[in-house]
């Protein structure tokens, strides 16, 4: 099932062109992925007889890209795209340069500014210049070359910007998403050649006039009724889906028949999903299921501030989509058992502080629990919207044992800090006032314990959620940047709710770990000496939380911790 999944799913029907594809391997490798090869346009620098003579694989590589469809042309310099009238009048969606080269002069070497000057001048902006003249105005450029210097001071962005193009994301090459791609050297005695092709990037650009802030609803109606029994949610957004080519990842359906192929996406999927907010890139779906959806009904839900088009966009892993919001509000029918709750606790006791270890101090029954009701309204809030509570994916494929959501800046386990990494395209919004000023007099207050733990501003704030059977291994907080991590300055972590058995020591070490009870209202500041301090959360005890936390807040089983750093 799941090998058919992403079979029918990596098929997309987006006008492509590649430009200066060495030996054609490149677009042999993507061609099977087009619903119809005719929508790919693929491009040599050589003439068909200079082709041959120089690639051994470039014949096959012909054959291979005809019987697909694939338009081939030849000849085709960068210097004359747009002109070249083979290719006259022709637009695309998305037009791909790999590893663009001028070729190799004797006696420059790469790293001389000539030489860097020699390819800007003679590749780079010519590329740029003809191609935003062949691009739809939703379209994108992608451009892949080596991250590492000289190459890295191409300026390409900054040429980019020259031509009318921003930088819509930076993503990383992985060549093993291009079964059969050899990239070459094109150029000098040993133009068929292979590179190594190391620390490399995408770069992606649109126009910069594309209208990038608005959030569309997508309702697709079905070929057969008007009705609206068909709704699509598209798991990701399309910069997202974009990447390496790869269109559609996921369609949930409620109801209806589908025209093919969709049955066979359809049926492959047993998930059923709410309509989803997708951006401006979902022009691209047009071109995608215009040919078996009759009618799409598209309308601007609302602005956001959220700004799409900040570089250092990773991709999450496609597990880590959530099907529906995760609320920590019980719904209000399941709340009036909460009376029922064992309660172990005395509510009204006093505030205390205990040192774990330099630099580690526990503040007791810190926070009040009206501040608590209020962490858990804010969390909720911001927990249900965009970029709210997700289950974060490893690059194992597991998934962490808990829900999370971040303030200030995404953090995820595979991309660690990264101004935008979220499913929905979301970045993290600011911390609330409220929870800042909670955090700002805890260090306050540790201080007056320790008087080695350094203040902080904390920007950054990563909210937890574990269900009574959650938990997160042994681990450091080491993310953040050199000098907050140099500086020592410390982690505040607020927890609310169900108790927490909580681990910290000088290693990974389970068995070496000390542990302490963290309860509802608890804080643990660790920094200076501490700051690395390894630490997890062994258990969640059932039942614990406070009853009248509870009540006012109804907040799920399970335990809330918010840990407040500064970046
Ligand atoms: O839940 C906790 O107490 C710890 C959370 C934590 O260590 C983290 O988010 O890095
Ligand atoms: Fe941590």
């Amino acid at each position: 099932m799941l090998k058919e999944f992403v079979h029918v799913t990596r098929r997309y029907a987006l006008k492509t062109m590649t430009v200066s594809d060495g030996d054609l391997s490149y677009a042999a490798s993507i061609a099977t992925r087009f619903v119809d090869g005719r929508d790919l346009t693929a491009t040599t620098y050589d003439s068909y007889e200079d082709l041959l003579k120089i690639y051994p694989e470039a014949e096959g590589n012909v054959e291979r890209l005809k019987s697909l469809s694939v338009n081939v042309i030849h000849n085709v310099a960068v210097q004359n795209l747009s002109t070249d009238n083979r290719l006259a009048g022709e637009k695309f969606d998305c037009i791909i340069n790999n590893f663009p080269h001028s070729g190799f002069v004797k006696g420059l070497s790469e790293t001389v500014p000539e030489m860097i000057k020699r390819h800007q001048d003679l590749v780079i902006s010519p590329f740029f210049q003809h191609a935003v003249k062949m691009l739809y105005p939703n379209g994108q450029i992608h451009i892949t070359h080596k991250a590492t210097p000289p190459f890295s001071n191409w300026d390409i962005v900054k040429i980019a910007e020259t031509h009318g193009l921003k930088l819509l994301s930076m993503t990383k090459f992985n060549p093993n998403r291009y079964p059969g791609y050899r990239p070459k050297c094109g150029a000098g005695h040993t133009p068929n050649k292979g590179f190594r092709v190391g620390k490399c990037v995408i770069y992606k650009f649109v126009l910069k006039k594309l209208k990038s802030k608005k959030i569309y609803k997508f309702v697709l109606y079905s070929h057969k009724s008007k009705k609206k029994n068909l709704i699509f949610r598209y798991a990701n957004p399309i910069y997202q889906l974009l990447d390496n080519l790869i269109m559609v990842t996921e369609i949930y359906v409620l109801t209806g028949s589908l025209p093919p192929p969709l049955v066979m996406i359809a049926s492959s999927l047993s998930n059923l999903g709410q309509p989803h907010k997708l951006y401006n890139e979902c022009l691209f779906l047009e071109h995608l299921f215009t040919w078996s959806i009759k009618a799409i009904y598209r309308k601007p839900l609302e602005d956001t501030n959220h700004d799409m088009y900040k570089p250092n966009n990773m991709i999450p892993a496609i597990d880590s989509i959530p099907t529906k919001p995760f609320s920590l509000i019980l719904p209000e029918k399941s709340t009036n058992s909460l009376s029922e709750i064992e309660m172990k606790k005395d509510y009204n006791l006093k505030s205390s502080c205990v040192v774990l270890k330099p630099g580690m101090v526990l503040l007791k029954n810190y926070i009040s629990i009206t501040d608590q009701v209020e962490i858990v309204k804010i969390c909720q809030e911001f927990g249900m919207g965009p970029g709210g509570f997700y289950q974060p994916g490893l690059n194992s494929g597991a998934k962490l044992n808990l829900h999370m959501m971040c303030f200030g800046r995404n953090w995820d386990p595979q991309t660690k800090y990264a101004a935008r990494y979220r499913y929905d395209g979301s970045q993290a919004p600011p911390v609330p006032d409220k929870l800042v000023s909670l955090a700002k007099t805890s260090i306050k207050d540790s201080q007056a314990h320790d008087d080695k733990i350094p203040s902080m501003h904390p920007d950054i704030c990563i909210v937890n959620f574990y269900t009574t059977t959650g938990r997160l291994g042994m681990h450091q907080d080491r993310d953040e940047s050199s000098d907050s991590l140099r500086k020592g300055l410390p982690v505040v972590s607020i927890s609310v709710g169900d108790s927490a058995q909580f681990l910290y020591g000088h290693n990974r070490d389970v068995r070496k770990a000390n542990d302490v009870l963290l309860e509802s209202g608890d804080v643990v500041v660790f920094g200076g000496k501490s700051r690395n301090v390894y630490h997890g959360v062994k258990t969640i005890i059932p039942n614990s939380a406070p009853l009248p936390l509870l009540q006012q807040s109804k907040l799920r089983p399970g335990r809330l911790n918010l840990t407040f750093r500064q970046f």
